[in-house]
């Protein structure tokens, strides 16, 4: 029997959008997707936990992964790395299982170049003004930087038609559910699919 590999699904958009937010409300829910825990240079913020929350590294740990190709990609992100480490996708992917990323948007293109065939996920807000509030209710940033980011943020949002699917965060639930019906059609294509080569075997052997 031939084994189906999993599939590989990516949650990205503009800073302070969610993605955070809507993943652990998605984790939070009995889920069979797999979270692929990034590595990342940046200090453990309170309550964080290494291995959990992130891997977290030190410069020369995170350089030197790069250079063994052991991340399928990385980013600098507000002057830290982030990075999606290979071998667990590839393993659990290999093993049948899905695979949820939530990357910022530099490092979802390049996600896109190695795995083509991944479902990639865009998150936008409802709107700019509501996006700001969420960056300065968040309270993370100084002012120079909030107008950073929403430079960034429009840039970003350009770029939404590169992905496979929009989901809107209005309400964090509903966004969830947007995202886990993403999930659902996307086994229905596969189930499709699958379904056809099944026919396409029969024929061959009569
Ligand atoms: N490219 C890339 N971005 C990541 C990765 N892991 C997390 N990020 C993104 O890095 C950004 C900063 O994350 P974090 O420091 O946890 O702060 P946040 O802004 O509170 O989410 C967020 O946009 C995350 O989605 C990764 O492995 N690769
Ligand atoms: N649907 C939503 N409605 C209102 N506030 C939200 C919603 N989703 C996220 N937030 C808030 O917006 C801020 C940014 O969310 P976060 O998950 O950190 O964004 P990101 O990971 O995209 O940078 C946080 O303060 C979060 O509580």
């Amino acid at each position: 029997m031939i084994k189906e590999k999993g599939i590989l699904f990516i949650l990205s958009g503009p800073s302070g959008v969610g993605k955070g937010t809507v993943r652990k409300a998605l984790f939070d829910q009995s889920t069979d997707l797999r979270y692929s825990i990034s590595m990342t240079t940046r200090a453990p913020r309170e309550g964080e936990v290494d291995g959990i929350d992130y891997f977290f590294k030190s410069r020369d740990e995170f350089e030197q992964l790069i250079s063994e190709g052991q991340l399928i990609e990385h980013a600098e992100y507000v002057g830290n790395y982030y990075g999606t480490p290979r071998q667990y996708v590839e393993q659990t992917l290999e093993e049948g299982k899905d695979v949820f990323l939530e990357i910022e948007v530099q490092g979802a293109l390049k996600v896109r170049e190695n795995f083509p065939q991944g479902v990639f996920v865009f998150l936008i807000p409802p709107s700019l003004e509501e996006l700001k509030d969420r960056i300065v209710s968040r309270g993370t940033e100084t002012e120079e930087k909030v107008k950073n980011r929403l430079l960034a943020a429009k840039e970003e949002i350009d770029m939404m038609d590169a992905y496979d699917y929009v989901v809107v965060n209005d309400k964090v639930e509903s966004a969830v559910n947007k995202v886990k019906a993403i999930v659902a059609s996307e086994h229905c294509k596969r189930e499709r699919v699958s379904h056809q080569y099944k026919k396409a075997l029969e024929a061959d052997q009569s």
